[in-house]
């Protein structure tokens, strides 16, 4: 029997503490599972945008890698912001192997509307890494980009979260909704069966972060076992409280309430 969940992240930083790794550690956290993390790229970024993007080396994420997996157990992980093709033929080959439960939310630009990925790699993880996942998470731009089709309807997206999987080759997928207007609803196709999660859209600014947020709360609930169905809706509740109690700092989209769940519970 396992002692404690343990999840890991791997992905970039965020010195403003919204998004990113930042984002994904306070989530495992707050979820009690215990949080790892492997960093891809060190990002000079705020509520306002991304200021300056320095590489980690491709020998030291696979050397962080390394370190994590020989010595940790893992039972989920998350990929976030993988910014080159590099990094991701050095992650692919070591989460291969893994054989646990794996999140991609499909990063490609901040909130802000900076670039986080190369044009070049998002090919490579539309072809390469979305074979590999147990669920991928796009917002409708990544899903958009992910098929190559316009999504504008409720229909478009159930139909974008079946070719995923049957076309693309993904595990499950959860195409987000924060993008539409009118309620935030959200589709989950598992391979059988859609599932919608709707939750009241919350009039706000402070967004940044969201989506790192619900992928790092879902992978820290498949970490503890929860079925994906569960973790989903688990994480659907976690990211709206979240962005209910957001808070109001920076001078930009300020940044989700990662402990907003309790209120939610109190
Ligand atoms: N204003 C809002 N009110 C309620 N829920 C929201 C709101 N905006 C986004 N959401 C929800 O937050 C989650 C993240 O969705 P979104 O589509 O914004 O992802 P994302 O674009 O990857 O995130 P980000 O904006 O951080 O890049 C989804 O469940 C979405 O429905
Ligand atoms: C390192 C990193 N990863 C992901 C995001 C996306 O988050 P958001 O779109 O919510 O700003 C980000 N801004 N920074």
């Amino acid at each position: 029997m396992k002692q404690v969940a343990c999840a890991l992240t791997i992905a970039g930083t965020d010195p403003s503490g919204g998004a990113g790794i930042h984002a994904d550690l306070k989530t495992f956290q707050e979820l009690q599972s215990y949080g790892m993390s492997v960093i891809t790229s060190v990002v000079a970024q705020n509520t306002t945008g991304v200021q300056a993007v320095h590489h980690v080396p491709i020998e030291i994420i696979e050397q962080q890698l390394d370190s994590v997996i020989s010595d940790m157990p893992i039972h989920a992980l998350k990929t976030g912001m993988i910014a080159n093709q590099e990094m991701m033929k050095v992650i692919q080959k070591k989460i291969a192997a893994l054989q646990v439960p794996y999140v991609l939310d499909p990063v490609m630009v901040a909130t802000s509307g900076d670039a986080l990925i190369e044009e070049e790699a998002r090919d490579y993880l539309r072809k390469q890494l979305l074979p590999l996942t147990t669920l991928v998470t796009p917002n409708i731009p990544e899903a958009e980009f992910l098929i190559g089709e316009t999504i504008k309807t409720t229909d478009d997206m159930k139909q974008a979260a079946e070719l995923l999987v049957k076309e693309f080759g993904v595990g499950a997928a959860l195409i987000k909704g924060g993008h539409r207007e009118g309620e935030a609803i959200d589709f989950l196709y598992d391979g059988s069966n859609i599932h919608s999660f709707s939750a009241e859209r919350i009039d706000t600014k402070n967004t940044h972060g969201t989506g790192c947020t619900y992928a790092a709360a879902i992978t820290a609930y498949l970490s503890k076992g929860l079925s994906l169905y569960d973790a989903v809706k688990n994480g659907k509740d976690f990211v709206t409280a979240a962005i209910k109690y957001s808070f109001d700092l920076g001078a930009g989209s300020g940044p989700t309430n990662h402990w907003a769940i309790r209120k939610d519970k109190c």
